[in-house]
This record gives C-alpha cells, structure tokens and sequence, in this order.
C-alpha cells in the first residue's frame, strides 16, 4: 500500500527520497554479502521471505538501532584506538548502512578514530593490520593496464536500481563516480612518506564526504598512486604490501600522474579529483597543471586555506579589526602554509581592496632555513611572493643580525605580528618565549597550531591559553580538550581549524552543480559560508569555528554557498531556480543518507545489482 504511493510518485522531495525501494536479483548470502544492501538482522520478515535470507541470520528481527546499539558496545570494547578504527573499517565492510549511521550518531567520538589522529597510525601501520583492500591501487609497474584496472572499478560499483520512471539523484549522471580522493602518499598528514599504507587517508576523507555532506558512498573512489617509497622502515617490514622500489620522480612520476588524470577525465567525464597529502615538490605544481583540465582541488592548500580563513574571519570579529590590518607570521612554509598564506592574501584583496603588492606585505614566512628573504636562492611557487627584502631585515637589532637565520622568536620579537600560523610538523615550536613576546604586543593574540597529528602540534592549546592569560583566540588541526582561561576558570573551546571542516561541503557543492570546476569564487563562498556559523560570532569567548561534530549541517550551508557562486559564475550545469530554498532542497534531495531502503526482487538484472 505504502510502496504503491511511493512507487506512484514521479517526483522525490528530500523527505521521501529514503523511502524509494531498491531493486536487486541478489538472494541468500550473496545478497548478505554485499554490504551497500546488507541489512543484517535488520531485514524484515517479508524481505527474509523474498530473498532467501532466513536460515541465513538468527530468527528476531532488529532496528537498526538495535544494532547501533551492539555495534557501539562492540566497538568500545576495543581496547585502542587503532583497534577501535579497524572494527570500523571491517563493520564498512559489513554493512555500509549500520556503519555510516553509527559514525554519522556518534561523529564526535568516532572521527578521531575514523579521522586524524588515529588515521596516522592506520597509514603507517596498513600492512601490519591489512584485512582486505577498500579502494584503489595503482602501482607504478603496472601502468600498462592502469585503465583497465579504473574500469574494473567501476564496474564492480554499486549501482542503485530503482523502479522505472524513478530517480532520487542528482548524482544519477553516466559517470561511475563524482569524486575520486587520490593521494601519492608522499606528505601523509606531517608523518611524510608512508608508501602503499597512504591508502586509509584516501578511504578516511572519502568516509567524511559521506559522513560529513552526505555523498554517496558508492560514488566516491579511494585512490593511493604507489610510486614507491623514500621511508627505510617500510623497506625493512616484512610484511609491507606495496611496491617496493625508491620513490620514483621526475619524468617517470610526472608520467604516471598524467596517465592517471587523462584517464579519470576520460572514464569518469567531470568526477572531481581531490588531491591528498601530495609532497611539496609536488601538490601546488599539479594543481596548477591540472586546474584548467579537468575539476580538481588540493585539499592541503586549498580545503586547509579555506578553513584557516575562515577562521581568520571569526577572529578579526572578535578583535574588531579587519584582514588588512593583520601582521601574519606563517611558520612552515610548505603546502599547506602556503594554501593558507595565499588563501587569507587573496581575500585581503577581494575583500578588503588591497592590491596584491600589499597584501603580500602583511606575511612573514619562516621555513626550515628561517624566514624567507628574496636573497634566498632556494624560494619554490608561492614563496616567491612572500619573501622580504633583504632590507626590511638589516633594521632589525643586532643580537638578531649576529645569527644566520631568522628564526621564529627573532620574527615576531621585531614583526610582532597579530596573528601565528603553524604548519611546520615541528612540534612545540610555539615555545613560551614566542608565545609571551607575541602575547606583550597584542591584546588578542590569534595562534593557529595547525599540524598534525596530535603529537606534532606547535604548540598544546592549554599552554597557550595560559601563556598568554587567557587571552589567544586558537584553533589547531588535531581535536583538543577544552583549555581552562587561567583569569576567569571558564573553559576555553578550542576551534578545529581542520580541513575536513570544509571540504566535504566544497565537494559536495561543486558535484550538486555538476560544476565543470572548482573556482577561487566557489571556495570563497564555501569560506563566507563557513564563517557566517562561526559561534564566536555570537560569544567571543566561544570557539572560533563550528564543532566537527556538526559538519554535515555545516556542509549544507558551504554547499548551498557553492552552488549559488557556480551558477552565478556560469560553470554550474544544472537547471534550477537561483534561490536559496531550491538550492538547499536539490542538494537535499541528492544527498546521501544511512538508513535502510526498502528492496524490491528484480529477476532479470543481469549481474545481480547494478543498472549498467
Ligand atoms: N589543519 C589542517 O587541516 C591541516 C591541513 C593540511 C596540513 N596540515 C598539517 O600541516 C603540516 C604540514 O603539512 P604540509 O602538507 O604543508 O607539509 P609540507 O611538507 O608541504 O610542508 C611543511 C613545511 O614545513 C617546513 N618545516 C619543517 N621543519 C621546519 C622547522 N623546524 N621550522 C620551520 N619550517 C619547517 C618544511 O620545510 C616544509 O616547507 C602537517 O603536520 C599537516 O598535518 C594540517
Ligand atoms: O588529514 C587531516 O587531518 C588534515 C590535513 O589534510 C592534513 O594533511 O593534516
Ligand atoms: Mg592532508
């Protein structure tokens, strides 16, 4: 009765899209073993019945919040985070449903063991823990057939079958897949090259397009391009998996990531490709090369700028001042140090009308060699554009001139800038002395420690909140406790300025859209957005950016943002009204959601489950 008029309506609104069945000729443990139609002991009586499932699972039939309820006691029994994130990946594996719902009820507690940290360790350690291979490996001595391998792929993807006449997605395009997360596993988080085990950072951002803005996950492909390896302890385990051979550069590499991004664009025509922890020789230089081919964004310098801006944003609301008016010290000038250098410049610009020249002047930038001066022959991309004049620095005192480099204290003793970016994978840099000379000239310090994982932080936020009595606004990229304002008592939330903030909604956006890229615009949108739900808005005590916990509601407002732009710019391929209520609703109706559709026997699919 109730699937009639379902089945009668030709139309889907986001609120019944849930409730358009499935067809499938799958039976029996087949149909138990795959895991998007897996509904475990949550299939109904009449389904047991349909599908030959009975006999197969224990006789009472459970909700699937029954089984939330086993699979989160199962999951606290593990006794270590890294065990707690294989469960996970092997409940994935399972039952898509129950683990999307689970992550998606509990994002707070899961996403540091789906998520960074915990995903540092599953990287380093994939081929001690290896079960079975999610996502795919495209390895260096295998190039012939590297299409052949995408192919199969997509091939052996879920495809929902639906009644005829219906159709409950925007995603619903010829293309096997909307978004393909690749890395080459080079500068995995700020634990470097970690060979074939880059995999899980791939499967991790993918499970927060899904978690986090609602992407189907059977639209997403994994992707680790092994090219070999430079980490000695991975040539010394036994047990590593991946393709054990130096790490291959130059023409050879530059070769083998052509052939991979020609045949994305030919396979998967306007999938977007959402580049990974890349290594620094390497990230900008392919975003650069590959922006004007085909949809694509680096996650490291365009998702982490975007989510350091925003944050900026919140900020200077509190300080009452404006992006013009910061002296911004960037620590670590490496991908990601860049991405946000260039991100807050560009908005400088935009936003506030400086021209580039003077936007650029308001950064100091400081790498391995101290800050970056034009005389420095060794400057690479974006460096050029912030490096100071040798003169600038020949005022500074003297006991800073006796030194050969500048390093941090000597720049913010002379800068004494508003605002201190890390990025640096050097932890504890952010000492008490940086701190507290930064915190004499400055009523509100902004710190953004931004590395990760935990241990590599710049510096803990606690210590900042109290070197500075209380007085730093502070986001970081790994989760951290509540910092205690030593004055007041009051607990202090600290903002995780983390990148998966932010670009599950870009993504989101860019495919609802069906956008042909992702522009400076869109991303500036997605920012805006972002920083309009900043809670610091409202309390300037409370943390600077929305809670990760609550991206999926965060990613709707970015992706609404990113739609809007898309159209406004004429890159959007879609026809819909350019109001905010269509807008919300189309992606609504697109997105993905973990509850469990109904099933409808089809007899003469042809390899079981897909329409293709
Ligand atoms: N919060 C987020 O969302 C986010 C996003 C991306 C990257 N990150 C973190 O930022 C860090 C850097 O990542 P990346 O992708 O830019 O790496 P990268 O290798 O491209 O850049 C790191 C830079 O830091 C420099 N550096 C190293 N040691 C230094 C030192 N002692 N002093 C000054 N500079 C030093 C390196 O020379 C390099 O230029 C990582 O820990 C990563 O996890 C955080
Ligand atoms: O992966 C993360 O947690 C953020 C970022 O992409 C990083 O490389 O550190
Ligand atoms: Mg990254």
């Amino acid at each position: 009765m109730h699937r009639r008029f379902i089945q009668q309506k030709r139309f889907q609104s986001s609120s019944t899209k849930n409730l358009i069945p499935i067809r499938t000729s799958l039976k029996g443990a087949a149909l138990l073993q795959q895991p998007v139609l897996n509904k475990g002991s949550a299939f109904s009586r009449e389904e047991r019945e349909v599908f030959q499932v009975d006999g197969h699972i224990p006789y009472d039939v459970h909700s699937l919040e029954k089984q939330m309820v086993r699979a989160y006691a199962q999951f606290k029994r593990q006794p270590s985070n890294i065990l707690k994130h294989a469960f996970l990946a092997s409940l994935r594996d399972q039952n898509q449903v129950l683990f999307y719902a689970l992550v998606s009820n509990r994002l707070k507690e899961m996403l540091p063991v789906l998520y960074t940290p915990t995903v540092g360790e599953a990287v380093s350690q994939y081929s001690d823990l290896f079960r079975r291979p999610i996502g795919c490996f495209l390895s260096l001595p295998t190039a012939h057939s590297m299409k052949e391998q995408l192919q199969s792929h997509a091939n052996a993807a879920f495809r929902y079958k639906y009644p005829p006449g219906m159709k409950n997605h925007f995603l619903d395009q010829d293309r096997p897949f909307d978004i393909v997360v690749v890395t080459d596993s080079e500068g995995i988080l700020g634990i470097g090259d970690q060979g074939v085990g880059g995999i899980s950072i791939s499967t991790s951002k993918a499970a927060l397009y899904v978690a986090g803005a609602g992407v189907d996950p059977n639209r997403i492909l994994s992707v680790v391009l092994d090219v070999g390896t430079d980490n000695h302890a991975l040539f010394a385990n036994p047990l590593y998996m991946g393709y054990k051979h130096v790490r291959t550069r130059g023409v050879a590499y530059d070769h083998f990531v052509h052939q991979f991004m020609m045949n994305i664009k030919e396979l998967f025509p306007g999938a977007l490709v959402h580049f990974e922890d890349f290594g620094l020789n390497n990230a900008a230089r392919l975003l650069e090369t590959y922006k004007p081919v085909l949809p694509c964004f680096n996650d490291d310098i365009e998702g982490t700028g975007a989510v350091a801006l925003a944050a900026t944003m919140s900020a200077i609301g509190v300080t009452k001042s404006n992006l013009a008016d910061q002296r911004i010290v960037v620590f670590g000038a490496g991908t990601a140090g860049m991405g946000i250098a260039n991100q807050i410049r560009d908005a400088m610009v935009e936003i506030d009308g400086l021209t580039l020249e003077e936007a650029n002047s308001k950064f100091w930038c400081i790498d391995k060699d101290g800050l970056l001066l034009k005389s420095n022959p060794k400057l690479q991309g974006s460096q050029h554009d912030y490096a100071r004049d040798d003169e600038e620095v020949r005022d500074w005192n003297r006991e800073i001139q006796e030194q050969p480099n500048l390093r941090l204290l000597d720049v913010v003793k002379a800068v004494k800038p508003t605002m201190l970016v890390g990025c640096s994978t050097n932890a504890r840099a952010f000492n008490e002395e940086v701190i507290r000379t930064m915190a004499e000239h400055v009523e509100r310090p902004i710190i953004f420690p931004m590395s990760n994982p935990t241990s590599l932080v710049e510096v803990d936020p606690a210590d900042a909140n109290e070197w500075t009595d209380g007085r730093a606004l502070i986001a970081t990229g790994s989760p951290f406790p509540p910092a205690k304002n030593p004055i007041t008592g009051k607990d202090y939330f600290i903002a995780e300025a983390n990148n998966a903030l932010i670009y599950p909604g870009l993504g989101l956006g860019t495919i609802a859209s069906r956008s042909s890229k992702m522009s400076k615009g869109m991303i500036l949108a997605g920012v805006r957005a972002l920083a309009s739900v900043s809670p610091a808005l409202e309390d300037p005590d409370a943390p600077l950016l929305p809670d990760l916990a609550g991206v999926r509601k965060v990613s709707l407002q970015v992706a609404a943002a990113v739609v809007k732009q898309a159209m406004e710019e004429g890159v959007a391929n879609i026809n819909i009204k350019k109001d905010d209520d269509a807008i919300i609703e189309h992606i609504k109706v697109g997105m993905w959601d973990p509850v469990y559709r109904p099933l409808e026997y089809e007899p003469e699919d042809s390899n079981g489950y897909s329409s293709k």
